[in-house]
């Protein structure tokens, strides 16, 4: 059984060359152990960035990440890949594999040499993941026949197969029907793990993360509760609109609308 690992990161920067100028400019947060953060922004705002620099993709120009009180550039590869799991908007292209034998792949990291070979513990956890995502009935199948969001499906799968400690998602609701949308954003709730999710819908984070991270131009403009963070004034200026809270009856939450702000405000 993994637990959840908090999530330190100090004065972290990248940028793409020595000098060059900054993707992400400095950010300092912390993620406790079992929370879910949200990274929204608008396009090019630097949130697939913050995540690549999570799981260890880019080595940060300043600054450190830790991962369960560890600098993730100090742990090998594999101890990283033991604590981290990361679902990406780019899917593989290993088409020919079935669904089982992607999903296989997230037990890898903790195989004794590359390709030990799979123990009853192993199939367990893959019998499980495949469970969670709903996914036994596509056991079989080439990833190449899949539609997008059954792919989608597979990648949290074989995430959840690595047992990290740490999950990060960046757009995981990309793709899914509404019915999937919200199955993965209940898993995403019940994990008994840390989560960084980069999230387009700002309704969606506001009703699943713990605390939203909001970026603009590769600066982190905003940390803390989504109502904190997500208020009219902070969207309307990020994203140049006119962002507006609404009360929904007869739910009694609040939902954020979005108008452009040369249209007017429909009252
Ligand atoms: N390796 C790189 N070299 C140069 N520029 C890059 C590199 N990676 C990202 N960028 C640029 O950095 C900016 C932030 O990109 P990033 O993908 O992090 O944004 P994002 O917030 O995830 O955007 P989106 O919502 O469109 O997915 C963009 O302008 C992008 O073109």
């Amino acid at each position: 059984m993994t637990t959840a690992a908090g999530l330190s990161v100090t004065d972290l920067s990248w940028a793409p060359r020595r000098g060059g100028t900054p993707l992400l400019h400095p950010a300092s947060f912390e993620v406790a152990a079992g929370r879910v953060l949200g990274v929204v922004g608008p396009n090019g705002a630097g949130k697939t960035t913050l995540l690549r620099l999570l799981y260890r993709f880019h080595r940060p120009r300043t600054g450190t990440v830790c991962i369960g009180g560890d600098d993730i550039w100090r742990l090998s590869a594999t101890d990283v890949a033991r604590r981290v799991a990361a679902v990406l908007q780019e899917h593989p292209s290993d088409f020919a594999l079935t669904v089982a034998e992607i999903v296989a792949l997230g037990r890898t990291p903790h195989r004794r040499g590359f390709g030990g070979a799979a123990g009853a513990r192993d199939r367990d956890i893959i019998h499980a993941s495949l469970a969670q995502l709903d996914l036994h009935h596509l056991a079989h199948r080439h990833l190449g026949t899949l539609s997008g969001g059954e792919r989608q499906r597979v990648m949290v799968a074989r995430a959840l197969a690595q047992e990290p400690r740490l999950l990060i998602l960046d757009e995981p609701t990309n793709h899914l029907d509404i019915r999937h949308q919200l199955e993965v954003l209940d898993l995403i709730r019940t994990l008994p793990l840390t989560i960084v999710t980069s999230l387009h819908d700002l309704n969606l984070a506001a009703g699943v993360c713990d605390d939203v991270l909001l970026l603009d131009a590769g600066r982190c403009v905003g940390f803390g509760p989504p109502c904190d963070v997500l208020s009219e004034a902070a969207l309307s200026g990020v994203f140049r609109v006119n962002a507006r809270r609404e009360r929904l009856a007869p739910s009694n939450t609040d939902h954020l609308t979005f108008h452009l702000s040369n249209k007017g405000n429909p009252q």
